[in-house]
């Protein structure tokens, strides 16, 4: 059947039971499961373009072409960063059905099973990790790599580890650069386990990850292409595309519990609204989320008040809790030009971006449907003589946070605390990228380069995303307060120096010709330092802005994502982590 959305006159003043403002991975993930149930119609409002088909999105590295692009990329920005000398960083976000999910890395990864159980610690019984990988497993279509592959890359995977009967296709790649499996043995050679089953609950170590690709047509499987699109035919689903909602309408109350009576929103510069018999599910991203809930009264008194917005549930936490993945681009060597390995700097090469194109138009694999796979988790005990050191500096700094700082926060940091000592959590990961990157020195026309980029995985910074006015199509403002604390950067100075010493290892040492960037001229730690900061950036995982805690540390929703204060509305998406995972966040 053609897949069939809905026009505006089709949904407006109409009832739905279920109104779902988002269809990135956590709308879709929603409106597909509820839709299961053909006695409850759902509707799925979402503010960007379809992407249908769309050869920007469905290839595998055609990412790269949609940053910047207003209908593919939210294109967000921070407030100027106190700590980078006013610097702004963008955000890239998802913007059409599928959400972050058409513009991301596609990997694949399972978060572990302390950080996990973590949540429940902080007091959301019921979330840990053994009922979380329940619904991973049921969301994973996993199919094995063909054998070459795995003879190449060194792997070693127990299919039965995976879900087989999900929606969502995943393959690890089938095309090998070299460039990953090299970086990772010579990783091993300095003592970082290959690690065969991440999938596991603990993914310390250097492995290949898997991605979400159908290995059939070798196109990305967006969470709209697994969870919508073959449902489209259902009776009680409707979707309406370019549908920006900018606030849930709410039943006139005096007191908590207020109940949502339905959703405004503005298609094509006009504002419409839908009505919800049952409930509003608010699923438009960690940094949009906070955005719906203020503009609808509820939040922060003092964030609200001063635009005028009566306040309908105070909930300071609304917004707040901001946590993010630093990430930096910082490190790239040359390869040798007899060295047997491929990268995407070769794409370069008109002849060869033809040979690769004509590739993926018969379905083979080759450069174009290279799929980011080498990765590795790092424990500061693992990689750094200065470990003990830092944690203890940190310990005491912990130990002396400002008396403002809130129970929610301390109870926060103190588990952060537990796995910053712990020597088999991971506090960093590196990923090895066949490609150039960096800005000191420039790519060379006909080389090939290897890089390594650097990121945290726990945020010891937190921020906000607050409105500042009332117009809903004025974005928040975004300030993740980057390198508040100093352990981040101490992490990622010594997560540098590790990387950069990979090339002294065999057997990438034979193939690498000499570091480009960032040169022989960045050497003591404050000059990596200053390096990372200036290439600091994020790692597109900002969550935790709608954080599910108790309401007394700062929470926002209950264990069921029920909003507190309202009897009906719930948020579903990555803001809703308390704590972030080290792991990148779409299977989360
Ligand atoms: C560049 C990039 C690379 C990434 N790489 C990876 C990776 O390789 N692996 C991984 O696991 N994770 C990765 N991620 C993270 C992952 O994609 C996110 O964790 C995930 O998409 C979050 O899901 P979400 O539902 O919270 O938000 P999103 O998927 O971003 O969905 C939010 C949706 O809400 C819509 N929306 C926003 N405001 C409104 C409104 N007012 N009205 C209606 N609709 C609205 C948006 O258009 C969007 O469709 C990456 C993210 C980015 C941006």
């Amino acid at each position: 059947m053609a897949p069939t959305l809905s026009k505006v006159n089709e949904v407006s003043d109409k009832t739905f039971d279920y109104v779902i403002i988002g269809g990135g991975v956590g709308g879709c993930t929603l409106a597909s499961r509820l839709s299961e149930n053909s006695d409850v119609t759902v509707l799925l409002l979402e503010a960007g373009k379809a992407h249908i088909g769309d050869p920007l999105v469905d290839l595998p590295t055609g990412f790269f072409r949609q940053y910047g692009v207003p209908d593919y990329d939210w294109g967000f920005q921070t407030i100027p960063q106190k700590k980078l000398d006013g610097k702004v960083i963008t955000w890239n976000r998802g913007k059409g059905l599928g959400g972050s999910s058409n513009i991301n890395y596609m990997v694949w990864t399972r978060p572990g099973r302390v950080e996990v159980d973590a949540w429940e610690r902080l007091g959301n019984p019921g979330w840990n990790y053994d009922s979380l990988i329940k619904y991973v497993k049921k969301a994973e279509n996993f199919q094995m790599p063909p054998n070459d592959i795995i003879e190449r890359e060194l792997l070693a995977i127990d299919p039965e580890g995976f879900g087989k009967d999900g929606p969502l296709s995943l393959t690890y790649s089938h095309f090998s650069t070299g460039v990953e499996v090299t970086a990772r043995k010579a990783m091993e050679v300095r003592g970082i386990p290959h690690l065969t089953d991440p999938e596991n609950g603990n993914y310390s170590g250097a492995w290949s990850a898997p991605a979400t690709v159908n290995p059939l047509t070798l196109t990305r499987c967006s969470a709209f292409v697994g969870y919508i699109l073959p449902n489209l035919g259902r009776k009680n689903l409707f979707v309406l595309t370019e549908a920006y909602s900018s606030r849930i309408l709410l039943e006139d109350s005096k007191s908590e519990p207020v109940t949502a009576k339905g959703v405004e929103f503005i298609h094509e510069g006009k504002t419409y609204s839908v009505k919800a018999a049952k409930e509003v599910i608010v699923s438009a991203g960690s940094l949009k989320s906070p955005q719906i809930l203020e503009l609808s009264g509820i939040g922060d008194t003092n964030v609200l008040c001063p635009l005028g917005i009566n306040v309908k549930v105070d909930l300071p936490g609304v917004g707040t809790n901001l946590q993010e993945h630093i990430s930096s681009f910082t490190f790239t060597a040359e390869l040798e030009d007899d060295a047997p390995l491929m990268t995407l700097d070769m794409l370069s090469d008109p002849a060869l971006l033809q040979k690769h194109t004509e590739y993926y138009e018969q379905k083979l694999p080759g450069l174009l449907s290279y799929q980011a796979s080498g990765t590795s988790y790092l424990s500061l005990q693992y990689i750094s003589e200065k470990a003990d050191e830092i944690i203890a500096k940190h310990e005491k700094t912990l130990a002396a946070l400002p008396s403002g700082t809130s129970p929610g926060i301390r109870e926060q940091f103190k588990i952060q605390l537990d796995h910053l000592k712990h020597k088999d959590m991971p506090d960093c990961e590196i990923i090895t990228n066949p490609v150039f990157t960096g800005s000191i020195n420039k790519a060379e026309p006909g080389k090939r380069y290897i890089s390594f980029l650097l990121a945290t995985i726990a945020a010891w910074s937190r921020g906000t995303a607050h409105i500042t006015s009332t117009d809903p199509l004025r974005n928040s403002a975004f300030d993740p307060n980057y390198l508040d604390h100093d352990l981040d950067l101490d992490i990622l100075i010594e997560a540098f120096k590790f990387a950069r010493g990979n090339i002294d290892y065999e057997p990438l040492k034979s193939y690498v010709f000499k570091e480009v960037n960032p040169g022989s001229t960045i050497s003591t730690d404050e000059e990596i330092k200053d390096h990372i900061k200036e290439n600091l950036n994020t790692f597109w995982h900002t969550s935790s802005t709608c954080s599910m805690l108790p309401r007394e540390h700062g929470g926002v929703v209950d264990p069921s994502l029920k909003v507190y204060g309202t009897s009906n509305i719930r948020v579903c998406d990555l803001s809703v982590i308390p704590l972030i995972v080290g792991v990148h966040t779409q299977g989360v």
